[in-house]
C-alpha cells in the first residue's frame, strides 16, 4: 500500500510562455496529475498541448508560474534539475559519440561514483535487459537508430532514476520499430520498477507503454486513465473523437437500439460512439451505403454512411483473395459489436 502523496504529484500547475509581441500563453494551464510508484503514465495529445512543456516543468528546466510539483509531499520548487534524481531520454537519445556503448551506459554511473566493478556488472545487466547485450565495445556511430534509442533507455534506468522522463523516445523510428521497441520499453520499465512519465502523440505507443493514460489538450488534462477504460469510458465527445471514434448515436434511439439490440444497448440515455472496427455487416440492420473499400494490412475497411448515424468505417477479416472490395455506392446493413463500442461519459 502506497501512503498518500507518494511518488509524483502536479498540482494545478501553469506553464506560461512570452510570446514575441509581450503577451503570455499557458502551456499548461492548471493542471493535476499524479504518478504513483513504480507506475508508468503517458501524456498523450496533439502537437502544441503542452506535453513537453509539463514533462520539462516536472524535471525543473521550466518555471511553474502557479501550483506546485512534489516528490513523496516534497515541493520540489528550488530545487535543481541535476538534484531531482530524475532521468530524461529524448527523441534523439544524446548519445556521447566518443564512449562505446558501455562507456555511455556508464555515464550516470560515474558521476554516482558507482565502483568500476559494480558498474560493469549494471551495465551489463542493462545492455542485457534492453536487448544488447554483448554490444558494449560497438562504437555508438555503428548502432541503428531503434539500438541508439535501446542504448539511451539503458543509460537512464542505470543511476536507478525515482522518476523516468521520457519525451517522445520512439518518434524518430519507423512505424514497425515503434512497435516492437514500445514493448520493449514497457518489458524493461516493469523489470526495473521505474516510475514514468512517457510524452508521445501516438495512442498505439501510449495503449502499449503506460498503466494509465493521461489525455492533454490546450494545457489541459481531458481524462487518466488505465487504456482499457480510456478506450471503452472515455469521459467525453472530445476524448473519443481523439481516440479515433468516427461517429456518436444516443443507445435509447431508434437508430441506436437497432445497432446495438435489445440486449446490448446500455443505459438508455448513454451516448454511443463508433469508430472503426465497431460495425459489422449483417443479412438485417441499419441501412449503410459503401463510400469506399481498401485492403490494409490482411483486413478489408469499407468506409460507410450509416443511415442516422453518419460515417463509420467497417472492418472485415478478409478471408477469401479472389473476393472482389464491394463497389461505391453498394446498399449494406449493418449492426453494432456491443463490446466494440464506446459509451461516452461514464455510463455503463
Ligand atoms: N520556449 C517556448 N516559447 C514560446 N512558446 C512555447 C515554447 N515552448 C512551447 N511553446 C508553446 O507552448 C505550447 C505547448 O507546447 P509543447 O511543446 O509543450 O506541446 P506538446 O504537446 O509537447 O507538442 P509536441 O508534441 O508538438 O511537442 C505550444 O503552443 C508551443 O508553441
Amino acid at each position: 500500500m502506497t501512503a498518500p502523496g507518494a511518488g509524483l504529484r502536479v498540482e494545478d500547475v501553469v506553464v506560461l510562455y512570452r510570446d514575441d509581441d509581450g503577451t503570455t500563453k499557458a502551456a499548461v494551464d492548471g493542471l493535476t496529475l499524479a504518478v504513483a510508484p513504480g507506475e508508468v503514465v503517458a501524456l498523450l495529445g496533439p502537437s502544441g498541448s503542452g506535453k513537453s512543456s509539463l514533462l520539462r516543468a516536472v524535471a525543473g528546466l521550466e518555471p511553474v508560474a502557479r501550483g506546485r510539483v512534489t516528490w513523496d509531499g516534497t515541493d520540489l520548487a528550488g530545487v535543481p534539475v541535476h538534484r531531482r534524481g530524475m532521468g530524461l531520454m529524448f527523441q534523439d537519445g544524446q548519445l556521447f559519440p566518443h564512449r562505446d556503448v558501455a562507456r555511455n551506459v556508464a555515464f550516470g554511473l560515474q558521476m554516482q561514483r558507482v565502483p568500476r566493478a559494480e558498474r560493469a556488472r549494471r551495465v551489463a545487466e542493462l545492455l542485457d535487459l534492453v536487448g544488447l547485450a554483448g554490444f558494449g565495445d560497438r562504437d555508438v556511430a555503428s548502432l541503428s537508430g531503434g539500438e541508439r534509442q535501446r542504448v539511451a533507455l539503458a543509460r537512464s534506468l542505470a543511476p536507478r532514476p525515482r522518476l523516468l522522463l521520457l519525451d517522445e523516445p520512439l518518434s524518430a523510428l519507423d512505424r514497425a520499430l515503434r512497435e516492437r521497441l514500445a514493448d520493449d520499453v514497457r518489458a524493461a520499465l516493469t523489470a526495473t520498477g521505474t516510475t514514468a512519465l512517457f510524452v508521445t502523440h501516438d495512442h498505439d505507443e501510449a495503449f502499449a507503454v503506460a498503466d494509465r493514460i493521461a489525455v492533454m489538450d490546450a494545457g489541459h488534462l481531458l481524462q487518466v486513465d488505465p487504456p482499457a477504460v480510456l478506450w471503452h469510458r472515455p469521459s467525453s465527445r472530445r476524448v473519443a473523437e481523439f481516440l479515433g471514434y468516427e461517429a456518436f448515436v444516443a443507445a435509447g434511439s431508434p437508430v441506436g437500439r437497432a445497432l446495438t439490440g435489445e440486449a446490448g444497448a446500455p443505459a438508455p440515455d448513454a451516448l454511443l460512439a463508433v469508430g472503426p472496427g465497431s460495425l459489422h455487416r449483417v443479412p438485417d440492420g441499419v441501412a449503410a451505403t459503401v463510400r469506399g473499400a481498401g485492403f490494409r494490412r490482411g483486413v478489408v475497411e469499407l468506409v460507410v454512411d450509416v443511415e442516422g448515424v453518419g460515417r463509420v468505417t467497417v472492418v472485415e477479416p478478409s478471408g477469401d483473395p479472389a473476393a472482389a472490395l464491394p463497389a461505391v455506392g453498394t446498399q449494406v446493413t449493418v449492426r453494432a459489436d456491443p463490446h466494440r463500442v464506446a459509451v461516452v461519459g461514464g455510463y455503463g
